[in-house]
């Protein structure tokens, strides 16, 4: 997979202060590409991301941030109904995305039905749907790779699973290897719940910035993984897969970062 970027690195004594770097990366994208181009499309990513980004939710930035002109992405999701405690939807709109003013047909989620339905395929295909007609609106531009084109983000706030994971692409399955289309599916999951729908490797690879931000709570993986990416390029762990067109960068806790 093409990469056009040098992997860049910063390590945060704490979570709070990674917090205040992640909102500060976050805020000053958005007012670039408001901007330049009057809206900001911003991918989000599960997990503890959502509670590192409570930052954005404090002056200056819950005054400053054009939130109106932000429209919202999922880089994967679970398979299950929006009121799932395990749904990355329910999680972002509970912890971030019901505290600012982002319209709600700017917020990209999964299909509500199939869904609750629990079928990641059709899940797959209609999130891919979606992104091809905003493609057509010039929402989203297009990024050549190869004999493909990938839809193009302006910024994705990614996280990386203790064994190196990232998005719904997990070590040993062969998700990570789909190039022929920009959503694909899981339905037996490592890490659950089994059945999850996920931006495949070149989607994410074609976003101008990509922010993974990963802090460890005290697990062994999480350091080992990040010394496997950094020190020795373990492209075995799908998170060492990834680049971006503008800047790859990664905000780490000094726990995540002990082993470099
Ligand atoms: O299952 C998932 O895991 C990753 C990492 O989450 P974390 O809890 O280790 O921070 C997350 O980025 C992804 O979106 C989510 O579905």
């Amino acid at each position: 997979m093409a990469g056009t970027t040098q992997r860049k690195r910063e390590v945060f004594p704490s979570k709070d202060e990674l917090s205040v770097a992640l909102a500060k990366y976050t805020a000053n994208l958005s007012a670039k590409f408001c901007k330049e181009k009057g809206f900001f499309t911003v991918v989000l990513s599960g997990g503890g991301l959502i509670d590192w980004l409570c930052k954005l939710l404090e002056p200056p930035y819950i005054d400053s941030v054009e939130w109106s002109k932000w429209h919202v992405f999922w880089v994967d999701e679970r398979v299950c109904s929006y009121e799932d405690p395990d749904s990355n939807y329910k999680l972002a709109m509970d912890g971030f995305l019901s505290k600012v003013g982002i319209p709600n047909e700017n917020i990209y989620a999964i299909d509500k039905h199939y869904s609750a339905d629990g079928d990641a395929e059709n899940c797959a295909m209609l999130y891919e749907e979606c992104l091809r007609k905003l493609v057509k609106q010039n929402i989203l531009p297009l990024c050549t790779y190869g004999k493909y084109q990938y839809p193009q983000f302006d910024l994705q706030l990614l996280g990386m699973g203790p064994d190196g994971h990232m998005a719904s692409l997990f070590p040993g399955h062969p998700q990570i290897h789909v190039i022929d289309k920009w959503v694909t599916y899981i339905t037996d999951s490592p890490k659950p719940p089994p059945k999850r729908i996920t931006f495949t490797l070149p989607v994410i690879n074609s976003a101008l910035y990509n922010l993974m931000a990963v802090c460890d709570d005290h697990t062994e993986q999480c350091p080992r993984s990040i010394a496997e990416i950094f020190k020795h390029n373990n492209l075995a762990l799908p998170a060492a897969n990834l680049t971006a067109q503008v800047e790859e960068m990664w905000y780490l806790d000094q726990a995540a970062a002990s082993l470099l």
